[in-house]
């Protein structure tokens, strides 16, 4: 009763709303925890209706700083399997101790580390009271992580499973597809650099969107507005040339 209460509530609180995933890995500038605890204070001062974190130290300091469901992973790589978003049962392990409300795990169709089971860890997560996202990359994998009870799935894997869509931008054919035939909630994720494609997220179907690098990496950020104004270098500079010539 009070888990179904719990469920009912993050699911009220992100309905149309933006999580943000305030991740810096070891080598980004603002890898730490103490700076991503301010990065979703931050996010929780701007409106976000929660936050997506990596990492028991991550999540420990940011739930002592802001008052928003974490949804949380951790991220580790293994040799021999290419899943690396809490691709064992140790992760979610640790993920429980850290008291997550929802644990997002690698929910594609490849091999797991030790040849662990997708729906162990499912029910793993069920067990120890939280709720699952389901990291996909197809419509197929949707279907299969909710036939293996994930409470939600998102579009977070599409473009980075070899198999998958590759685009530059945002999946928004996939949450199409996903919410046509998907009974659960799917979040939209991955590649959303602006509001307007977070809005277009949701017209296409999505319960909620999920950003990261658009807010929370500054290192891309910059290199996206230098890109830009490159480019309109290169363009005046080939008229300028053309014109002269
Ligand atoms: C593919 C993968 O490993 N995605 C990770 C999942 O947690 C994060 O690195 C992304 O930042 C997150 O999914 C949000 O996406 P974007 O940063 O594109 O808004």
């Amino acid at each position: 009763m009070v888990i179904k209460l719990a469920i009912k509530n993050i699911f009220n609180s992100i309905h149309k709303g933006l999580v943000v995933s305030c991740q810096a890995l070891e080598g980004e500038p603002l890898n730490g925890s103490a700076v991503m605890g301010k990065m979703a204070r931050a996010a929780e001062m701007g409106g976000a209706a929660a936050i997506r974190a990596n990492g028991v130290q991550d999540i420990l300091c940011i739930k002592s700083t802001v008052h928003l469901p974490i949804i949380g992973l951790i991220k580790q790589e293994y040799d021999g399997s290419d899943v690396y978003i809490t691709p064992t049962k140790r992760e979610v392990d640790l993920l429980l101790e850290a008291d997550a409300d929802m644990i997002a795990l690698d929910a594609t169709r490849r091999q797991r580390p030790n040849n662990e089971q997708l729906k162990d860890l499912i029910n793993q997560i069920k067990k120890g009271g939280a709720l699952v996202m389901a990291d996909i990359s197809t419509l197929q994998e949707g279907l299969l992580a909710q036939n293996l009870g994930a409470d939600c799935v998102s579009t977070t894997l599409s473009g980075y499973t070899s198999y998958s869509r590759q685009l530059k931008e945002p999946d928004f054919t996939l949450i199409r597809e996903l919410k046509e035939v998907l009974s659960i909630p799917v979040i939209a994720e991955g590649r959303i650099s602006t509001p307007k494609e977070a809005k277009q997220a949701l017209e296409a179907g999505a319960y909620s969107v999920v950003v990261g690098s658009a807010i929370t990496r500054p290192q891309d950020i910059t290199k996206r507005f230098v890109q830009f104004i490159e480019k309109d270098v290169e363009k005046h500079a080939s008229y300028t040339e053309s014109k002269t010539s």
